[in-house]
């Protein structure tokens, strides 16, 4: 590795990180089978955005975060600020973004359950790529940036999700009718109990997840609390269960199927929407309440604490600004008696690095996290599709991210991009190609 010596300011020789030299952001879509949810339906591709980092010496540094075009053409619009910069001085850059593109409020995130900010999505890529780098330079993984590693493997939960038949990928992928196990159920539909609890145990017998988690807010709750006792008898009192109806249902109906479901969830993830709202439901029944809608931002930290809005915040590093702020997030809810888990939209592996460096860090872990990976088939890293046992990623050991571009997949996957015409995710519009007139409701039960 060349030392990096130049000149300062002040005329003397020091050391310095290196520079950005190149920036390369590159739009892809993903096979994403038709998945069900409180905004509608996914359409057979999810948008993800890759950048790279080249340095003046030529080390490259990965990051990966939801696609969307006007996402997408900010990122572009900070590339002059970028390039010249030291990786290493990761405030510096923060400062020079937060000056060119203005602080966001909470109130940007959208009603959806996904976050619309542009910021916190620009520093996510930016720092998680810089830190690939400086991973590179200094030969240590990325968790040991974070502060190094507090647990080998990564614990995630099953994501069950109510689902149409289909795998995704009209442009290149049908339905296969000789897939078997995990292959099979993935493009299976699932609209029932039944469906849901042999998704479940196919989704576990593959990748052993060991808690599960059922995406809701689709059909009357009175349905899926059935799915959620179905799960419970179909896997015993020892596999922690959570649903997640994406703030449908109102204060009455969430504090009804909430005390229904006492003996049976670990927590409950937004039922309702808004702070209040959830700290009504918190103090009427037993369950924890887990949320990434109600407090999503550090602005609105406060307002969560006195009002007593959740007991645990799904965090996330595209959302929280980068995996630095997810660990200050973390000593946050230590601080104020809140517990800490991760969210999850779909992605693919760089994504899953970086989730799995930072899920090592943080000082403690008590929930599985979320993740979609089961429901994508494709692959953008070298190294092909991760493996978990016991429902675990093993945290890479090779310095920064431990992952690298496969270009050969990028290119097709940009190609996939170009074809199919989306720009950025609108279940709504997916939906009503299913159900004509069918609208997203913010509370619907
Ligand atoms: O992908 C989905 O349909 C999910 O509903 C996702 O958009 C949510 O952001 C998420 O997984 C959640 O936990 O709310
Ligand atoms: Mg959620």
């Amino acid at each position: 590795m060349k030392p990096h010596s130049v000149l300062t300011e002040n005329g003397h020789f020091g050391k310095t990180g290196p520079r950005i030299n190149q920036m390369h952001i590159t739009p892809i879509a993903i096979v994403d089978p038709p998945l069900l949810n409180a905004a509608g339906l996914h359409a057979p591709y999810a948008l993800r955005t890759i950048v790279e980092l080249v340095t003046d010496d030529g080390i490259s540094g990965i990051s990966e975060i939801p696609g969307n075009s006007s996402i997408d053409a900010a990122l572009a619009l900070s590339s002059d600020l970028l390039i010249g910069k030291d990786v290493f001085q990761l405030n510096e850059i923060r400062q020079e973004l937060i000056n060119r593109f203005g602080t966001e409020t909470s109130a940007q995130r959208g009603e959806a359950p996904w976050d619309q900010r542009k910021l916190v999505h620009i520093f996510s890529a930016v720092e998680v790529a810089c830190m690939d780098i400086i991973g590179k330079v200094i030969g240590r993984p990325v968790v040991d940036l974070l502060g190094g590693k507090m647990r080998d493997r990564v614990p995630f939960s099953a994501y069950l999700f109510y689902k149409y038949e289909g795998a995704g990928g009209e442009l290149g992928f049908g339905t296969d009718p000789t897939a078997t196990g995990w292959a099979a159920a993935r493009q299976a539909a699932a609209l029932d109990p039944a469906g849901v609890v042999a998704q479940a145990k196919a989704m576990c017998a593959e990748f052993g997840f060991q808690s599960i988690k059922l995406k809701g807010g689709v059909f009357e709750p009175r349905q899926e609390v059935e799915a959620m006792f179905a799960l419970r008898e179909a896997f015993g009192p020892d596999v922690p269960l959570r649903i997640d109806p994406n703030a449908l249902w109102n204060v009455e109906t969430a504090i009804q199927y909430g005390r229904e479901m006492e003996p049976i969830l670990e927590y409950l993830e937004d039922p309702v929407r808004g702070q209040e709202n959830m700290a009504k439901v918190r103090q009427a029944i037993k369950t924890p309440l887990a949320t990434n809608m109600c407090t999503t931002s550090f602005e609105e930290i406060v307002s969560s604490i006195v009002l007593g809005s959740e007991d645990i915040i799904l965090s996330d590093h595209h959302f929280w600004g980068g995996l630095r702020s997810s660990i200050t997030l973390a000593g946050i809810c230590q601080t104020f008696g809140r517990g800490l888990s991760m969210h999850s939209n779909s992605h693919v592996g760089i994504s899953l690095a970086a989730m799995v460096h930072l899920g090592a860090a943080l000082p403690q872990l008590p929930y599985a996290l979320d993740t979609h990976y089961p429901w994508q088939s494709d692959e953008i890293v070298t190294t092909g599709r991760f493996t978990f046992e016991e429902g675990a990623v093993a945290v890479p050991q090779s310095p920064g991210l431990g992952v690298e571009l496969d270009r050969d997949a990028l290119a097709r996957l940009h190609q996939n991009y170009l074809t199919c015409g989306l720009t950025r995710r609108d279940d709504e519009i997916e939906m009503q190609k299913v159900q004509p007139g069918w609208r997203f409701q913010s509370v619907r039960w």
